[in-house]
């Protein structure tokens, strides 16, 4: 979406304004009735956020369709990726796309990079781990060359960075399932049909009975056998495994999984071939806060140095 050119395209600006504006107003909105829709003026800008965000979707799905046209006008196959799939495949109607992708891309924007954000917070104000961490990454890719999956599975430390940070800040803090059918006990407690669970992940996350130090960032703690592992029997490499699931789980757990971890075990290994990661001078503390998702109450400020 041109995010890292020198200018960044206005219709991706509208897409991240959007998404801010959606993302802040679904808090509210939700406290409110059906009836209050034509009387309360934020309902207009919710809405509206929803259109730009749709809108924004359709121009880069309907431009994708222009090439294919292209292509097959002019005898060739339709080649392409995941969207060309959705759009010749005829198993969606055209709308579907529309709000598929637009889905998609919501999902796409704010998780991973919030979640890079307090990595770097975190690495930038933790030497030990950034330089353990680029020893790693140097070692498996030597002279900058580029990592691809393979390289990336051997990166242990790398992947135990990442999950410490969506331990600390899981960016999607909470989740919810509608149990309809049946009638459910937990523990010793009974729940009659029709009940709206919620679970949330970051008390979870934070729980000293499941994670000692919960509070500390320490990648070492998912390593298995890590001599800095303080309690190796009963460290928090023995959690609960529901009270680490950050990307939820089941059949409507996140689609974009994979391509997140991807994304962002690509994207912080080549940072960190090229960078040292500090923080600007003076750096405050950021805490985080929840606006639908959970995000850094203030903005992250680093310095990159390129190493030599
Ligand atoms: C750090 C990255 C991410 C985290 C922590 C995350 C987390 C989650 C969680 C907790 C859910 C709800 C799962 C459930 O109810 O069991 C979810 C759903 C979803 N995520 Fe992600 N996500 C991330 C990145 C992405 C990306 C990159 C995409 C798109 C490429 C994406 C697309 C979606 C979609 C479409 C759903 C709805 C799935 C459904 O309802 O069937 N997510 N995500």
């Amino acid at each position: 979406m041109g995010c890292l050119q020198e200018e960044i395209p206005p219709e991706t600006l509208r897409f991240i304004a959007a998404a801010n504006d959606m993302l802040t107003l679904s808090e509210t909105v939700v406290l409110f009735p059906r009836w209050s829709r034509g009387v309360l003026p934020f309902w207009g800008r919710f809405v509206q956020a929803w259109d730009d965000l749709y809108d924004v979707a359709r121009t880069l799905i309907d431009r994708r369709i222009c090439e294919i046209e292209a292509q097959v006008s002019s005898g060739e196959p339709a080649e392409g990726l995941y969207l060309t799939y959705l759009l010749t495949s005829d198993q969606l109607s055209r709308s579907e796309v529309y709000t598929s992708v637009t889905e998609l891309l919501l999902g796409g924007v704010d998780t991973t990079s919030n979640t890079l954000s307090w990595t770097l917070y975190h690495l930038a104000r933790d030497g030990g781990a950034q330089e353990r961490l680029h020893r790693e990454v140097v070692s498996v890719c030597p002279d900058l060359q580029e990592p691809n999956s393979d390289d990336l599975s051997r990166m242990p430390f790398l992947k135990a960075v990442i999950k410490e940070t969506l331990r600390l800040y899981p960016v999607v803090p909470g989740n919810g399932r509608f149990v309809s059918e049946d009638e459910v006990v937990v523990g010793n407690y009974w729940f009659p049909k029709k009940t709206q669970f919620h679970l949330c992940h970051y008390s979870l996350c934070h729980d000293e009975d499941q994670f000692e130090n919960a509070e500390l960032f320490k990648p070492e703690r998912w390593l298995r056998g890590d001599s800095s592992r303080s309690k190796p029997t009963t460290g928090s490499y023995n959690h609960h495994p529901y009270s680490f699931i950050p990307f939820g789980v089941g059949v409507r757990g996140c689609v974009g999984k994979r391509v997140a971890e991807m994304e962002m075990f690509f994207a912080l290994s080549r940072l960190m071939q090229k960078f040292e990661v500090q923080p600007e001078p003076g750096a405050p503390v950021v805490e985080p806060k929840t606006r639908t998702l959970l995000i850094p109450g203030k903005p992250i400020n680093l310095r990159f140095l390129p190493r030599a």
